[in-house]
């Protein structure tokens, strides 16, 4: 059986967007409800609903879903009941009052604001107005409560029409449809056909199934258009219908095509008789002027809506294994009907497959408007070495990033100064970005800086303050290019009370005292690790899967110019090798853990200076001074090559970093690991992820791939996170 919905999933995943804002005016509708909380990596739902109803349903009827899943939707969700916002029944009313006289039917205020203060209508205007991306009804209000106004409301073509998509089960016979795909047309809209609306509904409903369906599972959209005639066998007006509307195909079938060439496989042919549409034998029969293509259809258009529903309900009914789902045509994807009878995952496969059309083929970018999820501006601010990578959030959306780099020529004059001389240098480039986009400092929610070396902390945001700022000028903990991230942030809103924030910083230290005892009192282990990355990837992985960090156990490996290995168990970071002080495995250019008495050996050898080692294990150990290389993708080649040396090297840090991540078994107590995840610049090899996913197998843990470094959205994240109120700012430095 084609796995619809892991195809609609995969394609829905393949770029990370933003994700539309969906309303459910249904909201007290336990499959509705069951439905949302599979939706949660796709959609912002806005539940149109008091929020203490919704959480009664969702605790009387959906505790089979377990407790986090739900918890985890809510919690992304906002809850309105209409009443409460009399700004936009206001608004809605006035425009349903507009509406109604340029349809010729006259609508006092008073009537308008009572029609729209009903959810359902309340949903569709919301829609309409640019406050939502798409409405979701039906299956507990009558059509003409929800389906018609819907359709009337939010049509963009002169004819739209609703296709109803199944996914067979396998014992139904595979001759009839090949695959067992089959999309029937029109099962909904169009109560009186005219040839031209048949023609329109038989072009919509094979778009929809060309959209959905992948060119490699049906090369061709095959449609016969019905009926109990077949090319001019029989008569009456049905036949006649029908052969009048397949006259009409062709010049509206070419421009779909020239609106897009994934139309061209689309083939209409009609009128075709039922029997022969179904079955090779009758189609024998009539072989004197059979269908163009060998087989079977896989789109049936039908001549009258009676008989579109009636197919419907029948193979619904009929095979109730089958995967199906309604799908309009015409509403520029912004509404999702569903049959009364509909299951939760009838529910969950209608707006994955709208949603999957919406980013595809909708050029959808955003919410036009942020009514229901504010979209807060973040100002992330991340210095690195010779450069200060800026970027502009605006919600999850990434609006403007630029790397600022900062030239050799420029940095010559801070060479052998404290970091923090560089900062008001650092911040006029900054400004001159903002600047550049035509932004002002009062534009801003919040300033996320990249935090620097500061004393130990838990994971989360942090306030910047005059203590945090003390450390990080001081500079005791280290000299690092981050620690401009809070003294920059800061500066910027002085005065302005725009809060500025840091989020995860490389020493967030939340190790069980057990994890720091080395075996030589005076050198307790230190933690310092990639901890924005691997917090921000097991955030990812928790979203994905509709839950919270808090209630994951994963194995974060960072493969970057550093290697860090850590175990997140239910939202504590509670242990990690010291990436950045010579722990771990060896990495691109770091050594990782030496044999502790050679390397006395070598330090008193007078050999080398403290400086040289000291680089030696930071910069220029690891790949680069075993192969002379720390570009991974140069050493594959080699490996490809056949270069024995390289082979080796390169075998043997994969077995490191294996050997770390399953070294982190003890940290979670027992309890099962959900995922290993990998993540930085290395994850981006099929080979390393393959060897890992080897080595690793024996914990009997799926492995995720997470390539990059995801910095700028994790810092934005973190902000974003306070911002809307689902995390509080801590105050450094932590009470102890
Ligand atoms: N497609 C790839 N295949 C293998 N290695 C890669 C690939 N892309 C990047 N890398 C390696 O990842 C490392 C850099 O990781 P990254 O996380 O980007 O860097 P950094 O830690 O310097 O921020 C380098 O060793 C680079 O060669
Ligand atoms: C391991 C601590 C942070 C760090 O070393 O970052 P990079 O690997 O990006 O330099």
């Amino acid at each position: 059986m084609f796995d619809i919905e892991a195809s609609l999933d995969s394609r829905l995943l393949a770029v990370p967007r933003n994700r539309p804002t969906v309303m459910f005016p249904e909201a007290l509708d336990p499959r509705t409800l069951e439905a949302a909380c599979f939706l949660g990596r796709f959609i912002r739902p806005v539940f149109l609903a008091p929020e203490a109803e919704v959480r009664a349903v969702a605790a009387q009827r959906l505790a089979h879903l377990g407790a986090d899943r739900v918890a985890y939707t809510l919690s992304e969700s906002a809850f309105v009941d209409p009443v409460s916002r009399p700004d936009l029944v206001e608004s809605f009313a006035t425009a349903c009052v507009a509406f109604s006289k340029a349809q010729g039917r006259a609508m006092d205020l008073g009537e308008a604001r009572k029609l729209v203060s009903e959810p359902g209508r309340f949903g569709i205007w919301a829609v309409k107005l640019g406050h939502a991306d798409m409405v979701v009804g039906g299956a507990i209000h009558e059509p003409k409560a929800f389906f018609r106004p819907m359709v009337d409301i939010l049509a963009q073509r002169s004819v739209t029409c609703e296709a109803g998509v199944f996914v067979l089960p396998d014992e139904h016979p595979e001759e009839v449809y090949p695959h067992n795909i089959v999309v029937f047309g029109d099962v909904g809209v169009n109560a009186s056909m005219t040839p031209r609306t048949l023609a329109e509904v038989a072009v919509g409903t094979c778009a929809v199934a060309r959209d959905l369906i992948p060119e490699d599972v049906l090369p061709e959209i095959r449609c016969a258009m019905v009926s109990y005639s077949n090319r001019g066998s029989d008569e009456g007006p049905s036949p006649e219908l029908v052969r009048q509307a397949a006259d009409l195909v062709p010049a509206i079938l070419a421009e779909r095509i020239a609106h897009s060439p994934r139309y061209a496989s689309i083939q209409i042919r009609g009128e075709v008789k039922v029997s022969v549409a179904l079955s090779r034998r009758s189609a024998g029969l009539y072989h004197s002027d059979g269908l163009p293509w060998e087989g079977v259809p896989n789109v049936i258009v039908c001549p009258n809506l009676d008989m579109g529903n009636l197919l419907y309900h029948l193979y619904a009914t009929r095979f109730p294994e089958a995967k199906k789902f309604p799908v309009m045509f015409g509403l520029w994807f912004q509404g999702v009907d569903l049959p009364m009878d509909c299951t939760p995952e009838d529910i969950r496969l209608a707006l994955k497959a709208s949603l999957m059309r919406l980013h595809a083929y909708g050029e959808w970018k955003r919410t036009p408007k942020d009514t229901f999820f504010r979209r807060h501006r973040v100002l992330v601010l991340n210095p690195g070495s010779t450069s200060t990578k800026t970027s502009v959030f605006e919600g999850d959306e990434e609006r403007f990033t630029e790397e600022l780099q900062h030239s050799a020529e420029e940095l010559k004059a801070f060479e052998g100064r404290p970091i923090t001389d560089q900062f008001t240098f650092r911040k006029e480039a900054v400004l001159r970005f903002l600047a550049d986009k035509g932004l002002g400092l009062g534009d801003l929610d919040a300033v996320a800086g990249r935090g620097g070396l500061l004393r130990p902390i838990p994971h989360g945001t942090w306030k910047v303050g005059a203590a945090m700022l003390d450390d990080l000028r001081a500079g005791q903990r280290g000299e690092h290019a981050s620690n401009l991230g809070a003294l920059i942030a800061s500066e910027l809103v002085a005065g302005t009370g725009t809060p500025a924030y840091i989020v995860d910083p490389v020493v967030v230290d939340e190790a069980d005292p057990k994890v720091r005892i080395s075996g030589l009192k005076e050198l307790p282990r230190r933690v310092i690790s990639h901890a924005l990355n691997q917090i921000a990837t097991a955030r990812r992985y928790a979203e994905e899967h509709e839950t919270f960090y808090e209630r994951v156990n994963v194995i974060v490996a960072h493969m970057g110019g550093g290697i860090t290995v850590g175990a997140h168990r239910k939202g504590r970071y509670i242990d990690v090798n010291n990436g950045l002080d010579g722990e771990g495995p060896f990495s691109p250019q770091r050594t990782g853990t030496l044999p502790a008495g050679q390397l006395i050996d070598l330090c008193f050898s007078g050999k080398y200076t403290k400086a040289e080692l000291k680089l030696k294990n930071k910069g220029r150990g690891g790949m680069i001074d075993l192969l002379g290389t720390s570009d991974m993708r140069e050493v594959e080649r080699r490996v490809e090559a056949g270069d024995a040396e390289a082979t080796l090297v390169y075998d043997a840090m994969i077995y490191q970093i294996a050997k770390a991540i399953t070294g982190q078994v003890p940290a979670f107590e027992g309890a099962p690991i959900d995922a290993i995840l990998l993540t930085g610049g290395m994850a981006r090899s099929p080979k390393l992820v393959g060897e890992l996913t080897r080595l690793t197998a024996a914990l009997g843990c799926p492995v995720k791939v997470y390539p990059g470094e995801n910095e700028m959205a994790a810092l934005a994240k973190g902000a974003l996170r306070v911002l809307s109120g689902r995390e509080a700012a801590k105050d450094y430095p932590p009470a102890i």
